[in-house]
C-alpha cells in the first residue's frame, strides 16, 4: 500500500504539488491525469525520492520512504519512463539486468529472471538479448523499458507516460501486456498519462490533477458519471463520456432477450465494441454468446445508448 499524506512541493515561491493526500491500495493501478504542468511527473518523483518533498509524507508498507537511503529506496521500485532510458552502450540483456546485478543477485538467477521477462515480452532471449538498444524498434525498446523496471521484482512500478511514443497499435498491445503481468505479478502500479482513454482502460482509480492539486480520486466509473468540478468534465470530455463509460462495462451486462441474426460477439467484449460493430455492420441488434458458446441474448442499438444516456 502507498500512502501519501499531505505531500507539499514548492519550488521557491512556486508550489507545484499543493497538499497532496491518496492511498493506493496493494495489486492496484492508480493512474494520474491532468494538464500540463500540473504537477503529476513532480508527485510520481515524490514517491521514489528523485524529488523531496517540502512537506508531507509517504509511506510504502506502511514505512515512512525516508527511512532508507534513496539510492537502496530506488532499487525496490520500478521506474518506466517515457523514451525508455536505456542505456544505449549495453545489449537488451544487460540492460534489463541492471537492476538484479545491483542488487547482487547471482549469475544463474539473473540470466533466468532476464529471460523469463524477455519472453514474457515476446522477445526472444537468443536473438534479441546480445542486440543494443538502437536496433530495436520502438516498442520493443518500450518493452524493453519496461522489463528493466520489473526485473528486480518490485512491488510498485511508476511509470511516466510509459506509452506515450507509441502508435495506437502499439500502444494498445503494450496496455494489454501490462494489465497480464500485472495481475500475474500483483505489482501495485502509479501510470502518469495524458490520455484519458488510456486512464480510463488501466485505472482502478484515477487521480486528476490540477494546478498542483488532486481534484479528484475515484474509480474511473465515478469520474466519468460524476466529475467533481468543471474541470474533470472539461478534462474527461464531455462529448466522448457515453462512449468512454460503454466501454467500462462488457456486453453481458446489456443483454436483452431474444436472438439476432450474424456473427455472434462475445459476453467479454465491451459494450463499446458491441455498439461500434452495430453502427458499422449497420445492423439493428447483435447475438451474444458466453465463452462456451451458449447463446446469451442479444445486445442493440437502441439498448446501448440508453446505458450510455444514463449512467448507473
Ligand atoms: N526542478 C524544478 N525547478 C523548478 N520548477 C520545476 C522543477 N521541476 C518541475 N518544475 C515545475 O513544476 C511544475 C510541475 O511540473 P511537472 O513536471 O510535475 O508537471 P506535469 O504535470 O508532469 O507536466 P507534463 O504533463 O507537461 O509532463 C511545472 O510548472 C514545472 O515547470
Amino acid at each position: 500500500m502507498i500512502e501519501i499524506e499531505g505531500i507539499t512541493k514548492r519550488y521557491d515561491d512556486t508550489t507545484v504539488v499543493d497538499d497532496v493526500s491518496m492511498v493506493i491500495e496493494p495489486r492496484t493501478i492508480a493512474v494520474i491525469v491532468g494538464t500540463s504542468g500540473s504537477g503529476k511527473t513532480t508527485l510520481l518523483r515524490m514517491i521514489n525520492r528523485l524529488v523531496e518533498p517540502t512537506s508531507g509524507v509517504i509511506k510504502l508498507d506502511g514505512a515512512d520512504n525516508r527511512s532508507v537511503p534513496a539510492y537502496q529506496l530506488r532499487r525496490s521500485i520500478g521506474y518506466a519512463i517515457q523514451g525508455h532510458g536505456l542505456f544505449p552502450h549495453r545489449t537488451v540483456a544487460q540492460n534489463i539486468a541492471t537492476v538484479p546485478l545491483l542488487l547482487g543477485w547471482g549469475r544463474d538467477r539473473i540470466k533466468a529472471r532476464v529471460d523469463e521477462l524477455m519472453t514474457l515480452y515476446q522477445l526472444d532471449p537468443q536473438a534479441y538479448g546480445p542486440r543494443y538498444p538502437h536496433e530495436l524498434s520502438g516498442g520493443q525498446q518500450q518493452r524493453v523499458g519496461v522489463a528493466r523496471a520489473l526485473a528486480a521484482e518490485p512491488n510498485v512500478l511508476l511509470m511516466d507516460e510509459p506509452f506515450g511514443a507509441l502508435d495506437p497499435i502499439i500502444r494498445t498491445k503494450a496496455q494489454e501486456d501490462l494489465l497480464a503481468i500485472q495481475k500475474r505479478f500483483g505489482t501495485t502500479i502509479i501510470l502518469v498519462t495524458h490520455d484519458m482513454e488510456e486512464a480510463v482502460h488501466l485505472g482502478d482509480k484515477i487521480a486528476v490533477m490540477d494546478a498542483g492539486k488532486l481534484v479528484q480520486y475515484a474509480k474511473p466509473a465515478e469520474i466519468l458519471a460524476r466529475p467533481a468540478s468543471g474541470f474533470v468534465e472539461t478534462l474527461v470530455g464531455a462529448s466522448e463520456r457515453p462512449f468512454r463509460l460503454l466501454s467500462l462495462g462488457p456486453v453481458r451486462d446489456a443483454v436483452e432477450p431474444g436472438g439476432a441474426e450474424g456473427d455472434a460477439i462475445p459476453g467479454g467484449a465491451t459494450q463499446r465494441d458491441a455498439l461500434a460493430e452495430l453502427l458499422w455492420s449497420g445492423r439493428p441488434a447483435l447475438p451474444v454468446k458466453d465463452a462456451d458458446g451458449k447463446l446469451l441474448g442479444r445486445v442493440t442499438v437502441e439498448g446501448l445508448v440508453k446505458r450510455a444516456a444514463r449512467p448507473q
